[in-house]
């Protein structure tokens, strides 16, 4: 199977492409597609990003290609890591989303139908640009919602489930449990879907309330935007500091503190951000079918809030080499009901200025 990064020159589609081939992932058979854009320097960098992989990497290295016009895009597996990034802000205000949301719109678009007309119709999309919620809404539906997922749960997944791993000081492939919602602050800690193996059902219960103390996430926000405040403060003085501090705090807590911290750190997330996208890939790639959380375009698979949910929104599906089937979420306790459905109506709104004109089609 092949694979297109859009995007590839960038942090987030460098490091994809590179542990791609660097893990192997790819038989030397198959395509890696390096996809830029021929109006800014990814034109010319593109070109030394193959020249490099293969330098480095040859011996073992999949087929290696460029595009920069989006008719061009060929691949079984389609990774979308184009666009604009929020710069981190040193007094730790909120960036706006909805000024990324406007420019990114755009390259979603462009490649949506790019794809829709010259590709295959049975590519399968990963979207890790952000607003990842609107790149899922504006691809799902021009290319039909099962083969549109955004990788952001996932991410947010990997990372509960080792910052539970730490605590319990076992090993992250012991720990299973899901992040739903909204990639960001909206992210919704499943904590009644957190399994650890090994221990009985009440062993994992006590375990469990160690962990969360008698917080629910009905004071999720609000301990957010505290550490956010916190650690801006701290950072200003001392960065090392602030990472000791996230430290102390709960594993849901730490899931959204931490990549936060780590980009307004300036360093960005790229390197966790691509191992998490090439996880996705490999299992893709392989044939397998895995249950993994991922944003998706929903048609009332699952009733959240007390009604069936449409729209974009992070939840547990099973992914295959067709993309994504059914959703695996059990009836939930009343705190992460009521999350998931705020996080799905912020993804709705913050989408609605960008989506509601499109075409339909999400229902297929
Ligand atoms: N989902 C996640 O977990 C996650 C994590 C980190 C970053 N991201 C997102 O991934 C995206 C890329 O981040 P990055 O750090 O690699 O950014 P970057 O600025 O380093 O790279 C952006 C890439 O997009 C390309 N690009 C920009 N505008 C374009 C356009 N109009 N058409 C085509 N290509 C265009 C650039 O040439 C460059 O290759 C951002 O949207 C960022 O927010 C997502």
């Amino acid at each position: 199977m092949d694979v297109a990064v859009l995007g590839a020159t960038g942090d987030v589609g460098r490091q994809v492409c590179t542990q791609l081939v660097e893990r192997q992932v790819l038989p030397t058979t198959s395509r890696l597609q390096l996809v830029g854009r021929p109006d800014g320097s990814s034109a010319r960098a593109v070109h030394g990003l193959r020249a490099d992989l293969i330098d480095a990497y040859d011996e073992h290295a999949p087929v290696l290609d460029v595009a920069l016009d989006p008719a061009d895009v060929v691949a079984d597996v389609v990774v979308v890591a184009a666009g604009r990034t929020i710069a981190p802000r040193s007094d730790g205000a909120p960036p706006s989303r909805a000024g990324l949301a406007e420019q990114n719109a755009g390259v979603f678009r462009a490649y949506a139908d790019a794809l829709a007309t010259h590709g295959s119709g049975s590519e399968v999309v990963v979207v890790v640009s952000n607003p990842v919620e609107l790149g899922v809404a504006v691809m799902a539906q021009r290319l039909g919602r099962h083969r549109v997922i955004g990788m952001g749960a996932w991410l947010d997944t990997l990372r509960f489930r080792r910052e539970i791993a730490v605590q319990l000081g076992v090993r992250r492939h012991r720990v299973g449990g899901f992040v739903g919602g909204q990639h960001g602050d909206d992210a919704v800690p499943l904590w009644s879907t957190v399994r650890i193996s090994g221990l009985d059902v009440a062993e994992r219960e006590r375990a469990v309330a160690r962990l969360r103390g008698p917080r629910t996430l009905a004071t999720f926000p609000a301990e957010i935007a505290e550490a956010k405040a916190r650690l801006t403060a701290l950072a200003s003085q001392d960065m090392a500091a602030a990472f000791a501090l996230i430290d102390t705090w709960p594993p849901d807590l730490r899931v959204v503190a931490r990549p936060w911290m780590t980009h307004q750190s300036g360093a960005k997330t790229a390197a966790g951000t691509a191992s998490a996208t090439v996880d996705l890939l490999e299992t893709v790639l392989d044939g397998r079918d895995i249950v993994v959380a991922g944003q998706v375009a929903l048609a009332g698979e699952v009733t959240v809030g007390g009604a069936p949910a449409h729209g974009v929104l992070g939840v547990p599906v099973v992914l295959g080499p067709e993309g994504w089937g059914r959703v695996l979420l059990d009836p939930l306790p009343a705190d992460e009901d009521a999350r998931l459905a705020q996080a799905g109506a912020a993804i709705t709104a913050a989408a609605a200025p960008w989506t509601s004109g499109d075409r339909a089609g999400a229902a297929r």
